[in-house]
């Protein structure tokens, strides 16, 4: 019988400052990875004005006049950043009811002729003329520096928590010039549901390492899968981010970090709900299959405990056995925005999608 769980451990980041209390809030960081995938982190690191300063801009970014927002769409760009119109984006062949911006942290594209495509994907965002919106781009930009530095202080602590040393998981990120990580900001509206489906965003993994969720807004709506495939309700609380933990350092911790299935509900009532997920990413050459690491066996005693996880319907990253993990992110990017992805990597959408485009989101 697998161990499960019926709501969603909250962390004080504030134990990690004190040695007498560190090794617990480390207790608390490798139950959360091994059992739940999902855990939410109070007191952390990242300024309340910076997360305040940031929040504030939300509903005045969504209220830009649609051509202004037409003018960042993402179809302007080969590194996916930009402007999602609702509706634009499909997980499991099911339209997403979200409207979204996807920025990253600051990037020069490395790619140069004869590399390959996957290195494309990395590069500058498009940002929301100054005059429009001012003070936005150096908010964001604030909030994606303090959010990064966090992650990598949670994958120092996650790496002692499975038994390594603290730089045990930093093989995989290149020197900091050489690395991107991705954010959004996204608007679930309300929907009727007597004629459209409730799905803001279907059920998924996330790619990458560790994602950082800011729930921007009073709002229920996402919600995790445990281990026997119940929904559980992940509802906001203030003064907290949401982690959780992605397929590729699932790949790599064989297992023990875990990613867990999440989707988002649209919301109820009136007004929309505000999230603004950031995504660390690992090197684009990261070869995964040939990085697997060790762990002892106390700690994969702990991986048997937990059981085997009931299979869920997420789509899944299968590519990380053969793949390089850019190559895995940007297959993960044509099937999300397929428009896109005919745009600027013709060849790949076309093994992707043999017949075209698809005209109802087919791509899981
Ligand atoms: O909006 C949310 O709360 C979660 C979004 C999410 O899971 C994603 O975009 O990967
Ligand atoms: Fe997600």
């Amino acid at each position: 019988m697998a161990s499960n769980f019926s709501s969603i451990p909250i962390l004080d980041w504030s134990l990690t400052l004190d040695p007498a209390t560190r090794q617990q809030f480390v207790g608390q960081l490798r139950h959360a990875a091994i059992n739940v995938g999902f855990l939410y982190l109070s007191n952390s690191t990242v300024p309340q004005g910076t997360v305040d300063t940031l929040i504030s801009y939300i509903p005045k970014l969504f209220a830009l006049p649609q051509d202004t927002k037409e003018k960042i769409r993402m179809a302007n760009s080969e590194h996916f950043l930009g402007y999602s119109r609702l509706g634009a984006e499909f997980t499991k062949g099911k339209t997403d009811i979200r409207e979204q911006f996807d920025f990253a942290t600051p990037h020069v594209s490395r790619w140069k002729p004869g590399d390959p495509d996957h290195y494309r994907l990395w590069g500058p965002s498009q940002w929301p003329d100054e005059d429009l919106i001012p003070g936005f781009k150096a908010a964001m930009e604030e909030y994606l520096l303090q959010v990064q530095e966090l992650s990598y202080a949670v994958a120092k602590l996650l790496s002692e928590a499975l038994g390594l040393p603290p730089d045990g998981l930093s093989k995989f990120y290149d020197s900091p010039e050489l690395m991107q990580h991705r954010s959004k900001i996204v608007k679930y509206p309300v929907v009727d549901t007597s004629s459209q489906s409730d799905q803001g965003v279907g059920p998924h993994y996330d790619a990458g390492f560790l994602t950082i969720l800011l729930q921007a807004s009073d709002h229920r709506g996402l919600q995790v899968q445990n281990l026997s495939g119940q929904w559980i309700d992940a509802p906001p609380i203030p003064g907290t981010f949401v982690i959780n933990f992605g397929k590729a350092i699932e790949f790599v911790t064989q297992g023990l970090a875990r990613a867990t299935s999440h989707r988002v509900v649209s919301p109820k009532g009136t007004t929309p709900r505000y999230s603004i997920p950031f995504f660390q990413n690992i090197s684009l050459d990261a070869r995964l299959a040939e990085s697997v690491l060790q762990f002892p066996p106390e700690i994969l005693k702990l991986r048997e405990l937990r059981g085997d996880v009931a299979t869920t319907e997420s789509v899944n990253f299968s590519e990380f056995d053969r793949e390089p993990s850019g190559k895995v992110n940007l297959i993960g990017r044509v099937k999300s925005h397929p428009d896109v992805a005919q745009r600027h990597y013709p060849e790949l959408f076309a093994q992707i999608f043999p017949q075209g485009l698809p005209a109802h989101g087919s791509a899981y």
